[in-house]
């Protein structure tokens, strides 16, 4: 499998270390592409797309999917990180209507958090609410304080465009569940985690998840399971394989 990586940043790196696969690299920073690969790296998105890509993983920001997701899904199935993106309904369906014409797929991973599987389940009976608080060190969100803080309270839409690099996750919570989603972000300097908490409350079940994730090495915004989630996603493209496991 030849797979073609927008950004060049923190998750490209442990691709870089942890996979077998043929890797090219886009980034607008050609520096930093050149430093994790000199030889296989583009300094235009769509030369790298048209290059034969089997699989396209955006591992950029929102605004890298709105820039260059269409062009992208129109030449390779694709994988978003930056979820908070889809968000957006117009986007959202331009990208399944150009994916399903050019015979595409577009992968959401689980990212930094767990139960999905359960989410999506539950929404055969609907889901009444779902409620996430984000709680990460203050360096990771970008402000100081010495005591917790709660710097927002709102919906997934306003999260997601306030905080973009923080909670993507907000946003795969959203995809899966179809239900309203509340949101808190909490600023903790006692923690060295970044913490989601959630709760799913259904007529089926509640469902109740935590989870405390280690940065990840080269970027304390984003949790090491987010890149695991794309490793073993990738993974499980590439092997095909008849088994599924998770809903
Ligand atoms: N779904 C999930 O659960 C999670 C998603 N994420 C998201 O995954 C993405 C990648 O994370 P990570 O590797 O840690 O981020 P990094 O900031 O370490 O790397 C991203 C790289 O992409 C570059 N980039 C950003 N926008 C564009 C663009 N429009 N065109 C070209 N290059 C661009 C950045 O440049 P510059 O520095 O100039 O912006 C940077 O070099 C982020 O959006 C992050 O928020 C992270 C954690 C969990
Ligand atoms: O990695 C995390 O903990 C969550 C995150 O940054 C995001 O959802 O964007």
């Amino acid at each position: 499998m030849k797979i073609c990586v927008i950004g060049c940043g923190n998750v490209a790196r442990v691709l870089k270390e942890k996979l077998e696969e043929e890797l090219v690299f886009y980034d607008r920073h050609p520096e930093k592409c050149k430093e994790l690969c000199e030889n296989c790296f583009f300094e235009d998105p769509i030369e790298m797309f048209e290059s034969g890509c089997d699989l396209i993983v955006e591992a950029a920001s929102p605004k890298a999917v709105e820039e260059l997701g269409l062009e992208a899904v129109k030449r390779a199935d694709l994988l978003v990180l930056s979820v908070g993106a889809l968000i957006n309904e117009e986007l959202r369906e331009k990208l399944i209507k150009v994916a399903e014409e050019s015979g595409h797929k577009v992968y959401v991973p689980s990212g930094a958090i767990a139960g999905i599987d359960a989410i999506k389940a539950l929404r055969e009976v609907g889901i009444d609410e779902v409620r996430i608080t984000v709680r990460k060190n203050p360096k990771s969100l970008g402000v100081e304080t010495s005591e917790e803080k709660v710097l927002f309270e709102g919906s997934a839409e306003e999260a997601v465009k306030k905080f973009p690099f923080n909670v993507n996750v907000v946003a795969t919570l959203k995809l899966a569940s179809g239900a309203p989603v509340k949101v808190r972000v909490v600023a903790d300097p006692k923690v060295d985690r970044n913490i989601h908490q959630i709760e799913v409350i259904s007529k089926a079940s509640n469902v109740f998840i935590r989870v405390e994730n280690v940065p990840s090495p080269y970027n304390p915004k984003t949790s090491y399971l987010a890149i695991l989630s794309v490793l073993r996603t990738i993974k499980e493209i590439a092997k095909g394989g008849v088994l599924r496991v998770g809903t």
